[in-house]
């Protein structure tokens, strides 16, 4: 997902100001955001996280004792003021819930997802839009501008309006995606990211043929 990231970031902030604020939430798309700021550390952006709720996992621990010897900084809270958290970044990843979020968001989250609602920054969600049901997504919600789907997007994803749509991943074996019908699309090359079209084009493409 870092790729899709970069990709979009290239675009609308420079490494230069590259402060990117990573919201962590408690499950693996909590450890999927850890592993995201990691990597843009790496490719020379400015991330801060945010994570306030840390399952004792050994994966999770690792994943954020990684983020801290690279010298990210955590966020002890969130700012309440959304003019705080837009003077301080450029682009706010939405790694709080994924696939297993079954709403409503209790109130500790509640607030959280409110608040990225409410910051006029460019948003980027992985795998599913925070605080959407996964099958239905959730229209008066989180409206991010980049949606990365992991393997295979989810039902929801059919509600994205964003600008930017991307598949991320390459890992299903043949038979699986056989059994479930998944119809994935080729990947060019050895890419692991590919960018999808809007629903509503790709329903135009299928009528079309
Ligand atoms: N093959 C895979 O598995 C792969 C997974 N991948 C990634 O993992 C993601 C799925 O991870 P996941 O299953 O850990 O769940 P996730 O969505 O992060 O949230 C679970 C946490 O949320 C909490 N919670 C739930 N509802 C809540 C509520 N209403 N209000 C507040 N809290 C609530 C719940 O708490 P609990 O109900 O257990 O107390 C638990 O702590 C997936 O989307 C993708 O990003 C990829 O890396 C590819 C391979």
């Amino acid at each position: 997902m870092c790729c899709c990231c970069r990709y979009f970031l290239r675009k609308r902030c420079p490494r230069t100001s590259g402060a990117l604020l990573v919201c962590c939430g408690p499950g693996n798309n909590g450890g999927d955001g850890l592993v995201c700021a990691r990597h843009l550390k790496l490719f020379g952006y400015h991330p801060t996280i945010f994570y306030p709720k840390r399952p004792n996992k050994p994966l999770l621990n690792n994943l954020t004792t990684q983020c801290e010897k690279m010298d990210i900084p955590f966020l002890s809270y969130l700012p309440s003021e959304s003019k705080l958290i837009t003077d301080s970044f450029n682009f706010v990843i939405d790694a709080l819930f994924g696939f297993s979020f079954k709403g409503p968001a209790r109130p500790e989250f509640a607030i959280i997802i409110q608040q990225l609602c409410n910051c006029s920054l460019p948003i980027a969600s992985i795998d599913v839009p925070s605080g959407w049901d996964v099958e239905e997504g959730d229209p008066s919600g989180l409206q991010p501008d980049l949606l990365i789907s992991l393997t295979a997007p989810k039902r929801c994803a059919r509600n994205f309006k964003g600008r930017h749509h991307f598949l991320g991943g390459r890992f299903v074996p043949l038979e699986l995606a056989r059994k479930y019908e998944l119809n994935l699309p080729d990947f060019p090359g050895t890419d692991c990211i590919l960018e999808l079209p809007q629903f509503e084009d790709r329903k135009e493409e299928q009528q079309d043929k």
